[in-house]
């Protein structure tokens, strides 16, 4: 749900000024890719799955949503998601169209996992997630057997996918490293008549795997580096007990905060230490090795790993750092909160081979050039990537600031205004709801005086 008190609680509660640090333990928001998958294993498994800890935040509520338009029971009673699995994707004809609001992962993943139904289901999203690239997933989906008609822009929401009886395995090399592709055509792979061979150009996230063999299909999948082999589910899936780690793509924001304010002390519980997710943390730890502690993992239900994490504010000038093919994925959704950090690093921090970040809730490195330009940053955008030379010191924007309405957008600028130690009108915070409903809350119980 939008929450309506982030703008306000920014405009009134968040009293900003230079000295501020921040000190405790920080309890991150659970991880919003797992518990996407939570939900959608859980349906599909047989029996009932029990989520803690799900995240609670627009994104994963679409999800939710969705599902139980689909006829799948889920209840929620405390920190306690009960997902009433239907072994299998037999799914019931939805009364109306799926809403996939702002959701990339959602609706990526639905395409894959809705693949093969004998009716048709009409899907759609918000005026952002309707300009995002929708052909990546439904090129390879056709080629498998899903039918599917758009109906309005080819290749973007709203579309129809049409009934299908069958679904074909196929050779698929993906033109881009993405997670959600990959997940997308693991699930339809799974209700195939025969193998499915994936070739990925480089690492991307790997939740579903994991929580594929969590769920007992194990013998579903074979990984060999970059290739994966699914073969056609020969059981129906077993539900699980699933804890959701912290996400480590919200916890950046903060962890940016600790390490830049003086005096700070940050410890990050339980959160995420899955190595496909662990690329900002590892750009910090090699920026400032004394600033970053990394607790013992405790493996969580043979599924992901996770710790606590402690941050020190840094007592020298961090050096500017480099990102590329090989670590952009294990860091995507961190960008904007990296750019922030590149502006306070001496040098020249570049960030290539990331024309994805194009095709986020907004095109996020033209969004993050003009923004942090505004706040007196030397950055400059290039076709695949950012230039940004450091270090400058910030200051407050002159005109409002704009997250375009896109939830890491917000929070950079959020980030940026706590290290300026000055409060600029910026517009478009409710959009943190979409994957960080406490951030508001959280940050301002953690800055201290
Ligand atoms: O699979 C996922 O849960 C996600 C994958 C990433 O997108 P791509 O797979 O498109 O890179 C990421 O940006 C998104 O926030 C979540
Ligand atoms: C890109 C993101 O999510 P999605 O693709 O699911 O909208 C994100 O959370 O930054």
């Amino acid at each position: 749900m939008t929450d309506p008190t982030l703008q306000n609680r920014y405009e009134h509660d968040l009293q900003l000024h230079t000295g501020q640090f921040l000190q405790g333990d920080y309890q991150t928001p659970s991880d919003k890719s797992i518990s996407h998958r939570a939900l959608i294993f859980g349906a599909i498994a047989s029996g009932p799955t029990v989520i803690e800890n799900i995240l609670d935040s627009q994104d994963v509520q679409t999800t939710q949503l969705a599902l139980q338009q689909l006829g799948v029971n889920i209840t929620t009673a405390g920190k306690t998601t009960t997902v009433q699995g239907q072994a299998g994707c037999k799914f019931a004809k939805p009364q109306s169209a799926l809403d996939f609001g702002n959701s990339g992962t959602t609706a990526r993943l639905f395409l894959g996992l809705l693949a093969r139904q004998s009716f048709s289901i009409q899907i759609q999203g918000d005026a952002s997630l309707s300009q995002r690239p929708m052909a990546r997933v439904v090129l390879p989906l056709t080629t498998m057997g899903m039918q599917s008609r758009y109906l309005a822009k080819s290749g973007y929401l709203p579309l129809s996918i049409l009934p299908s009886s069958t679904i074909h395995g196929i050779h698929y090399q993906m033109p881009m490293a993405s997670a959600q592709l990959k997940s997308a055509l693991i699930l339809a792979a799974l209700q195939a008549d025969s193998p499915t061979e994936i070739e990925q150009p480089a690492v991307s996230r790997d939740h579903t795997e994991r929580m594929l063999r969590q769920f007992g299909g194990g013998d579903s999948l074979q990984v060999h580096g970059l290739k994966l082999l699914v073969s056609p589910l020969q059981h129906p899936l077993q539900a699980q007990h699933v804890v959701v780690p912290g996400d480590p793509s919200s916890a950046a924001f903060l962890i940016t905060a600790a390490l830049l304010l003086p005096q700070s002390r940050l410890v990050v519980k339980n959160q995420s230490l899955n190595e496909t997710r662990t690329g900002f943390l590892q750009i910090i730890h090699q920026l400032a090795p004394t600033a970053v502690t990394i607790g013992s993992q405790s493996a969580q239900n043979q599924g992901e790993p996770a710790g606590d994490i402690c941050i020190h504010s840094v007592t020298n000038r961090l050096a500017a750092f480099r990102i590329d093919a090989h670590n952009l994925g294990s860091l995507i959704d961190e960008i904007p909160i990296l750019s922030l950090l590149a502006t306070q690093c001496a040098g020249t921090t570049v960030i290539r081979d990331a024309t994805e970040l194009r095709y986020k809730e907004t095109d996020r490195l033209s969004v993050i050039a003009t923004e942090l330009t505004q706040l007196g940053a030397n950055i400059t955008e290039q076709p695949d990537g950012l230039q940004i030379i450091g270090p400058t010191k910030l200051h407050a924007s002159v005109t409002t600031a704009d997250s375009h309405k896109d939830h890491r957008i917000a929070m950079m600028l959020v980030i940026a205004a706590v290290i300026i130690g000055d409060r600029f009108p910026i517009k478009g915070l409710n959009s943190i709801a979409i994957s960080n409903p406490t951030f508001m809350d959280d940050l301002i119980s953690l800055l201290k005086d």
